[in-house]
């Protein structure tokens, strides 16, 4: 049966509000209703992304309750903290998905820590595919829910890359995770470190030693999947492109554990999922081959020398990495099929 969903997208002028609109425009049940902004409220959308050619003329308003009342669906894409009292102002029964990271953390202690200032609760977080330690996905926690916390996109490559290995208990729970990801990852407000000559040419570690905010995330993640505390060691890395992340992350392999073990929990977990593309053994994800699409690539193997297993997954952070996986959790929760509007075909070259 057919519904028109309207919706509305607050943070319509940054990355994560442009890639929400343009697979938006593009569902089939969706009808796109208010689109606002901060300072740049009163200009036109085209003007932020020109890419957007068939909203071009719309004119961006404020970021209010009011802007956004009367939708089905309001996305917030707006900077971490601006969410909690505009979502505490909407209906009940209008469901709304958080990019930002909000309602991601479950424990208030690590919000003081990774973020400060006072918790403002946990959401359903906006992972589907995640298995969890009781044998059901994260996706059972979604279907009808009001409120989604999308997850960080690191957070999403990294723990459906090591999720399955934690609930078999294929690896100790002691993880090294090093990332690298695109620069649209920071989202669009100027950053020194993100000037075009500092970034051009260059490859640089960043948040070392474990000082990156989306570790609580992924170790909130990883002990879901596996039903035992993870530590987790998370390096990002930032590279000279827009869009994209790989991740290659690592675990002592448990006693016992070969690759075709490996693989057969893989498969297993993730044999029909449509969002996740487990490539045949021998060929490692790229990001480029990514881009635009709502798929992760993902190879596992195993390093018998080392007794570590080792699984890569690439992603587009603003596709699966955001706003894809902000419309799967918006399909989930009016009770759509989950792929409805997206895509798993990337861009190449
Ligand atoms: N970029 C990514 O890969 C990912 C981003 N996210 C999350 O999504 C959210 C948006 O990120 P991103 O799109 O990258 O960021 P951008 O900086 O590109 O965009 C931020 C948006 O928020 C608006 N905004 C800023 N300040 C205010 C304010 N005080 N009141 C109302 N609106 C405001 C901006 O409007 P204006 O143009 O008027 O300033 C803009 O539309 C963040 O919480 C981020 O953490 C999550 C996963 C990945
Ligand atoms: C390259 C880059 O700077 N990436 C961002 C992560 C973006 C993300 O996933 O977002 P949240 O802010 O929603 O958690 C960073 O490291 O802060």
């Amino acid at each position: 049966m057919r519904m028109t969903v309207r919706i509305a997208v607050a943070g319509a002028s940054g990355y994560a509000g442009g890639e929400l609109l343009r697979l938006l425009l593009t569902h089939p049940e969706v009808e796109i209703g208010a689109l606002t902004a901060g300072g740049n409220a009163g200009s036109r959308l085209g003007q932020h992304q020109p890419h957007l050619v068939p909203l071009a003329d719309r004119v961006l308003t404020e970021t209010t309750p009011a802007a956004l009342a009367d939708h089905d669906v309001v996305f917030l894409a707006l900077p971490h903290g601006h969410s909690a009292e505009l979502a505490a102002q909407l209906d009940e029964r209008t469901v709304v998905i958080d990019c930002g990271a909000d309602h991601r953390l479950t424990n208030p202690a690590d919000w003081q820590r990774w973020y400060g200032g006072e918790h403002s609760g946990s959401w359903p977080y906006g992972l589907p595919e995640l298995p969890l330690a009781d044998g059901r996905t994260q996706r059972d926690l979604l279907r009808g829910s009001r409120r989604v916390a999308v997850p960080g996109c690191y957070p999403t490559v990294s723990s459906l890359a090591l999720a399955p290995a934690l609930r078999e208990h294929l690896v100790r729970p002691e993880v090294v995770v090093v990332a690298v990801s695109g620069t649209s990852g920071a989202g669009k407000s100027l950053k020194p470190h993100l000037l075009g000559s500092e970034v051009m040419g260059s490859v640089s570690a960043y948040g070392v030693g474990g000082a990156h905010r989306h570790t609580p995330e992924l170790a909130q993640n990883l002990a879901a999947a596996g039903g035992t505390p993870v530590s987790v060691s998370f390096t990002p890395v930032l590279a000279p492109m827009p869009r994209g992340i790989l991740a290659t992350c690592t675990a002592p392999l448990a006693d016992g554990v070969d690759a075709d073990a490996v693989r057969a929990a893989y498969q297993k977990t993730y044999a029909d999922e449509p969002f996740v593309h487990l490539l045949p053994a021998g060929q490692w994800p790229t990001t480029a081959a990514t881009l635009g699409g709502n798929a992760l690539h993902l190879q596992v193997t195993v390093d018998a020398d080392a007794r570590r297993l080792v699984a890569v997954a690439a992603i587009d952070n603003l596709t699966k990495g955001t706003a894809g996986g902000a419309v799967q959790c918006m399909n989930l929760a009016l009770g759509l099929p989950e792929s409805t509007g997206l895509t798993t075909l990337g861009v190449a070259p």
